[in-house]
């Protein structure tokens, strides 16, 4: 086959052993290249490669050259156009074998038949996502499909960034090499390409629905919280007075107090909606028997969720929403009645969904049902090893499921493709942590496979050093900030090493908890560490929120003294109050006024208080305001005077101060396009502002800080949980608080729900300790037994995605105080086991 009468439309693998890759190749090479044609070459000896070099910086060209051996296996020339290997399939599998560092796995997924279902289960660093990215490109090649046409779904929002800049720096990079508009044209497409989270995938689907399925179009989504709990208060009322003359139990609540009785139903009924029960599944749950004092509430919970959900559900109707949860449940309503998707909705070509195995039981019928409403083709990645979200219902036999859903109820069938080479980990690492994870294999703690292969050859550094103490001890900070502050000093030796082009290295400490990841922010904070504390939810409890709410409050009230010193304490202040002088005032309010009221925060702020706020919109005097304290610059000169006390390197501690005082910008910025969205279609008070802000400061906790640039936060020691450590990689990973239990049965107010799906209906246990006490009924002993097994299975697959986060460093503190015994109750214990 000549190779200049091919015309292939996305790639050419070509491999010429045992003759000269001559000019005329070389230059039909360029040719393709220069035309957005990816191209991969085996060749020997050592060819002349010129004007090639500029594309293999890119993913359009990868060349494997090999010595002089005898290839005569091989026969050459070997082309494949477009990944139609046909009958040459044998010489493929041959050139793989000759060249290790080819990913023949990845070539087959990219090229698949655009048409086929195809499911990749493979473990950490394999490279899932980065063949999601070539694929997106192969079937924009090759089909007349658009990014309009391709929904994908991502786990977190941060995973949907990162997947959009993906595709954009794939694309710049080709137009950057070939010139050719079409990229330039597919980066404007990519706002029209869905790239969500199943949530607001969800959200987006069920608006469009939402006039068929009588929502109405202005249907709304909200979490429903406080409301939620107002049901159960409302049923509990009604409830207990008959109740608690029936049962003995009354006289023994044995001081649980009704608003804690009333947190742990809201928990139980919470547990119910994550596992995305329907109403009618909770109406029949099989609760067992409960004897003695547990009657009573056995016979609580037998009606209560039953009723709370009936009403949940008229208080929805009646107020045109639908919860978060319900979302997908709603969807595979509509889609399994008979109204056709097909006109109400934008078509889905491709669905492409990664993280699958955190896929619950209500998204796989989702998925499943708009396989078959748009005849979409699949392709889901995943890994099972990385199941780390069953307490929301995430189902760990997930792939086995959909292709099973989708064999009986679609009629398709889905090809399962492995990965085995992984590139994010130093090789030699691989194989040492490898080991442990054989060892949970072994125990069954893990669904263990065959070992990847590690294609890094870098130096680095397994550290699982055996620590000794209590829990608290101030041991602790002190072994982890030494471990950081040496991590800290390896990057940045790396990263003088490394070419400008190339990324920092990263830091992370990785914790099980919100709280954990505080109380390290904490020890940091102390060291003089500069960090990045990376729990998301944190923008309305930031300083820049903080600060503006004082203001807002002030502004509406002030002539209260509290509100005044608030205001007084924040970055709009220019005069810092002598809060010792304030004490002889007793917390006398008068007294108080008299002293806050010798001072204005700031010169205009009588006026404002007098006159604007009453003549002028809010919003145009709360940015006057900002304009004329410039909060920023004042925010700045503290947090100077802050780090400086921790750490005396001038130029350190002000580039931070300079950081933090950017990021107080953004948020400010973001909370003004906040306001913005909310009010825009009422009339915006100090009133319902103030309100509006203290109701999200108590509460909301969904909302991230928007991030500073990636360079903006170099030399950051990043604090994370693992769960929000997903996807991501860092060049040292190092894990405190090994030692935490996994279970809080010990706990005296210890409470739990349990369910397992049978033949028969799901079984529901519970448990209620408080106390001395412990109320509990005949299914509960069952479940928690299979439960503590499924714990420590959950637990391994979280260390599992802990530690391979690794590129180069792995350090962990193994507490030996509680890493032995016959109980498997921490990952101190894990770590035990395995090494
Ligand atoms: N063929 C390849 N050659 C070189 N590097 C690769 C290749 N494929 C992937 N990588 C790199 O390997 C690292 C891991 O890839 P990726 O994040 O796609 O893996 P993953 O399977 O999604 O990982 P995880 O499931 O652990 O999040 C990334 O740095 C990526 O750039």
């Amino acid at each position: 086959m000549e190779l200049q009468s091919l015309s292939p439309k996305y790639s050419l693998l070509f491999a010429n052993y045992g003759s000269p890759f001559t000019d005329e190749y070389r230059d039909r090479v360029l040719q393709l290249l220069e035309n957005g044609v990816k191209v991969i070459l085996f060749l020997d000896g050592s060819p002349t490669l010129e004007g090639l070099e500029r594309f293999e910086q890119s993913n359009l060209l990868s060349v494997f050259i090999s010595a002089e051996l005898n290839h005569s296996t091989v026969p050459t020339p070997c082309i494949v156009v477009d990944g139609q290997f046909g009958d040459v399939e044998s010489c493929l599998d041959q050139i793989a074998e000759l060249n290790p560092s080819f990913n023949v796995e990845q070539y087959r997924i990219e090229h698949a038949p655009p048409e086929q279902h195809l499911s990749v289960e493979a473990g950490a660093g394999t490279g899932k996502t980065t063949v999601m990215v070539q694929r997106i490109l192969f079937l924009l090649h090759m089909t007349d499909v658009t990014l309009k046409d391709i929904v994908m779904i991502t786990f977190t929002r941060d995973a949907a960034k990162n997947m959009f800049r993906k595709l954009r720096k794939e694309f710049l990079s080709r137009f950057q090499l070939t010139g050719n508009q079409r990229y330039i044209r597919l980066i404007e497409e990519l706002n029209t390409m869905q790239i969500s989270t199943i949530h607001s995938f969800a959200k987006k689907l069920v608006q469009q629905l939402g006039s068929v399925h009588g929502f109405g179009t202005k249907v709304q989504i909200r979490s429903f919280g406080l409301e939620r709990k107002r049901l159960i208060e409302g049923f509990l009322d009604e409830f207990l007075a008959e109740w608690m003359e029936k049962y003995p139990v009354t006289e023994k609540l044995q001081g649980l107090r009704l608003y804690e009785l009333v947190k742990k139903v809201v928990d139980f009924w919470e547990e119910m909606e994550r596992k995305g029960f329907s109403r009618e599944e909770i109406g029949q749950l099989q609760w067992g028997t409960a004897a003695g004092e547990s009657a009573g509430f056995q016979e609580m919970f037998q009606t209560l969720f039953a009723e709370c959900e009936r009403r949940f559900q008229n208080l929805k109707e009646e107020e045109n929403a639908i919860s978060l949860n319900d979302l997908t449940r709603q969807i595979d309503m509509i889609a399994r009645s008979t109204i056709d998707f097909r006109n109400v909705a934008q078509p889905i070509q491709y669905l492409f969904v990664d993280e699958f195995q955190d896929t619950d039981d209500t998204q796989i019928r989702l998925i499943t049902s708009l396989q078959r409403a748009f005849d979409s083709s699949l392709f889901v990645v995943g890994d099972i090893k990385q199941s780390i979200y069953r307490f929301r219902g995430a189902n760990y036999t997930a792939f086995t499921w959909l292709k099973e859903m989708l064999e009986e109820q679609n009629g398709q069938k889905m090809t399962g493709y492995p990965l085995v080479k992984n590139y994010r980990t130093a090789g030699e690492l691989l194989g040492k942590i490898d080991k442990i994870f054989a060892g949970w294999g072994e125990k069954e703690y893990l669904v263990y496979e065959t070992p990847l292969i590690g294609m890094k050859h870098d130096a680095h550094s397994l550290n699982i050093e055996r620590v000794s103490y209590d829990k608290d001890d101030a041991r602790h900070p002190v072994h982890t900030i030494r471990l950081v502050r040496q991590a800290l000093e390896d990057v940045r030796k790396e990263k003088e090493r490394l070419q400008e082009s190339e990324e920092t290295p990263k830091v992370a400490v990785l914790v099980r908890t919100n709280r954990e990841a505080q109380r390290v922010k904490e020890w940091f904070e102390d060291a003089g560490i500069f960090f990045d504390l990376e729990i998301g939810g944190t923008f309305f409890t930031s300083d820049a929120v903080n600060d503006f709410a004082s203001l807002v409050e002030a502004l509406l009230y002030p002539t209260n003294p509290q509100s005044m010193l608030n205001l007084y304490a924040t970055s709009y202040s220019q005069v810092q109050i002598d809060w010792i002088a304030l004490v002889p005032c007793n917390g006398e309010r008068e007294r108080l006024l008299e002293i806050l009221h010798q001072h204005q925060p700031f010169p205009e702020w009588k006026d404002c208080v007098k006159e604007r706020i009453r003549l002028e919109p809010i919003l145009s005097v709360l940015r006057g305001i900002i304009e004329k304290t410039n909060p920023y610059s004042r925010y700045r000169m503290r947090q100077e005077q802050i780090i400086s006390t921790v750490n005396s390197n001038e130029t350190e501690y002000k580039a931070e101060a300079l950081k933090r005082a950017k990021q107080y910008r953004r948020n400010l910025n973001q909370l003004f396009e906040m306001i913005h969205d909310v009010f825009s279609n009422d009339f915006l008070t100090l009133y319902s502002l103030n309100k509006w802000l203290k109701l999200n400061q108590a509460i909301n906790r969904d909302v991230d800080e928007p991030k500073l640039p990636d360079e903006e936060r170099d030399g950051r020691v990043q604090i994370m949980t693992v769960h929000r450590s997903k996807g991501l990689e860092f060049h040292t990973v190092i894990v405190p608080f090994t030692e935490r239990s996994f279970r809080w049965e010990e706990n005296d107010s210890f409470s739990e729900l349990l369910f397992k799906r049978e033949s028969d209906g799901i079984n529901a246990g519970w448990l209620i300790r408080h106390g001395e006490v412990t109320w509990e009924n005949s299914k509960y002993s069952e479940l928690a037994e299979n439960e503590r097994e499924e714990v420590i299975r959950e637990e391994a697959r979280l260390l599992y995605v802990a530690m391979t986060r690794c590129e180069k460093q792995l350090w962990m503190l193994n507490n030996r105080k509680y890493a032995w015994g016959d109980k498997v109750n921490s990952w101190s214990a894990l770590l035990g086991e395995g090494v």
